[in-house]
């Protein structure tokens, strides 16, 4: 058995197989180009996350059954598919506002272009008006983990704060800058080490972590 991260963000890639190597089982990721980003069409974090694990098993299978057509020497598919021993794993995550109504939600990676630290700009144009106690913020990260018997799950992270007034810090970049926790400090100038483990990413990968565990208990 082993994982198989279904992500095409680099820098997930190292936070995600960090968070899961609590499981013990060997982690793989997408070659370059191996297979196309998932478009992220959902209206939640849990709907984006089970598209991108189901694209890259979709595409997995194709896969299979066009080496199947070439070789007729190989496994029927349903042979594949018993014996694809893959858990994959993907997350979606977002900045949900209140006060914008949850803007920018599952859209902040493109809700306009640039980089994250260009959008956090126009985050904070849209807020100009808005006081402190009118600036209530959280991430939220979804982390969906689909077995190789067709069992998915979801699991979900929240991290709460507010939107400071201008980006602070400079510890880490986009977002990081505009989030702050109720100490008023935003996560880019705090050190890591004083917010890790309660954050959004973390809390959903540590259940996902224990999801996994609990299906690979004999039954
Ligand atoms: O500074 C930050 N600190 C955080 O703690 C945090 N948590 C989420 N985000 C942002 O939320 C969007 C996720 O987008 P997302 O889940 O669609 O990912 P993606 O499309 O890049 O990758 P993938 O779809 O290949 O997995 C991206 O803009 C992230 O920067 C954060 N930014």
């Amino acid at each position: 058995m082993e994982i198989l991260l279904a992500t095409w963000n680099r820098q997930k890639l190292a936070w995600m197989a960090n968070g899961l190597q609590q499981v013990g089982l060997p982690i793989h990721i997408l070659r370059d180009g191996e297979i196309p980003e998932a478009e992220e069409s959902g209206k939640t974090c849990e709907e984006n996350a089970l598209l991108k694990v189901r694209e890259v098993r979709a595409a997995k299978e194709a896969r299979m059954s066009a080496a199947h057509r070439a070789s007729s020497s190989l496994p029927t598919l349903s042979e594949n598919k018993a014996t694809f021993d893959t858990i994959i794993v993907g997350e979606d995550s977002g900045l949900f506002i209140d006060a914008l109504n949850g803007f920018p939600g599952v859209r902040t990676a493109r809700f306009a272009a640039g980089t994250d630290n260009d959008r956090s700009q126009i985050i904070l144009e849209r807020m100009l008006s808005l006081k402190e106690g009118q600036r209530k913020a959280c991430f939220v990260s979804v982390v969906a983990v689909q077995f190789p018997d067709g069992q998915e799950d979801v699991y979900r992270g929240e991290f709460h704060g507010e939107i400071s007034f201008a980006p602070m810090g400079t510890l880490s970049e986009g977002y990081a800058r505009i989030f702050q926790l109720l100490n008023g400090q935003t996560l880019a100038s705090l050190n890591p080490a004083q917010w890790e483990g309660r954050d959004h990413r973390r809390q959903a990968l540590s259940l996902a972590s224990a999801g996994i565990l609990k299906w690979l208990e004999p039954r």
